[in-house]
């Protein structure tokens, strides 16, 4: 509910991930590391205090599916297991609002790194289009998950903590448009994905080989994601 402490800080920072998933990747900031298809995979090679921080900017564009959807399953704990291959273990510790939640996550061990977890907000939200006169029709989604504290953390020292700051953003299109009165089907639906994160691993871990895990991981993980929910929303009435 707005009235919790940590709203302000939810409210801030999802409108300022908006604008950095937003943000185009010209310039010659972020460096092209992996494309598959539509997906391209943008880093920029960044270290704090010897740590392998590099921020990640992914964009991709699927069809089949809308930003509501893909959201949805982004955010839900319901559904994790069934896409995120990155987790062992997941708890809910809190559930703010009806669109914003707490998880404990337990990662999957990356030899030769220690095992690690996360424990952050996640909270979704539905963007109005900024301007629906020149066509842009349908709302923005965004996921944000930002790493935070919580009375019932474990804190167990069983594992490294990562700090993580990760927006998932999207936003659907009709492509190709329809005639009026002509029924919108999924063969119409074109959806463009952002998807940002920034994790500080919160140990040492060598920086060729965090560079190795992430070039191999990320590709697979949004490819999954997406075909996942592509699959599971097809038979189903589109939900915009
Ligand atoms: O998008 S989310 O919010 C979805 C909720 O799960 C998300 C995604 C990824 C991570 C994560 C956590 C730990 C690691 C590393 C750090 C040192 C050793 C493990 C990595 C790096 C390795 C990269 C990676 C990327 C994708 C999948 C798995 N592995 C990523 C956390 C949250």
């Amino acid at each position: 509910a707005a009235t919790h402490p940590l709203w302000p800080q939810i409210e801030k920072l999802t409108m300022e991930q908006l604008g950095y998933a937003q943000q185009g990747v010209e310039g010659g900031v972020w460096q092209l590391f992996a494309e598959e298809g539509e997906m391209k995979m943008y880093r920029r090679e960044l270290e704090e205090d010897g740590l392998v921080v590099d921020p990640l900017k992914a964009v991709h564009q699927v069809r089949g599916a809308t930003a509501h959807e893909m959201a949805h399953h982004f955010w839900s704990p319901d559904v994790r297991f069934e896409w995120d291959t990155s987790i062992e273990q997941m708890t809910v510790l809190d559930r703010i609002s009806s669109d914003t939640i707490i998880f404990l996550q337990l990662h999957k061990r990356v030899w030769p790194t220690a095992q690690r977890d996360a424990l952050f907000w996640s909270h979704v939200r539905k963007i109005p289009p900024s301007h629906p006169a020149n066509g842009e029709a349908y709302d923005t989604w965004i996921v944000c998950n930002q790493s935070t504290e919580h009375p019932d953390d474990p804190k167990d020292g069983k594992c490294v903590r990562v700090d993580l700051t990760v927006c998932f953003v999207c936003q659907t299109f009709i492509d190709p448009p329809v005639q009026e009165g002509e029924e919108i089907t999924r063969d119409n639906l074109l959806t463009k994905i952002t998807y940002c994160s920034v994790v500080n691993p919160g140990g040492w871990a060598p920086a060729s080989v965090l560079r190795a895990v992430y070039k191999r991981e990320y590709p697979k993980f949004l490819k999954r994601f997406t075909q996942y929910v592509g699959e599971k929303c097809e038979s189903q009435p589109i939900a915009f």
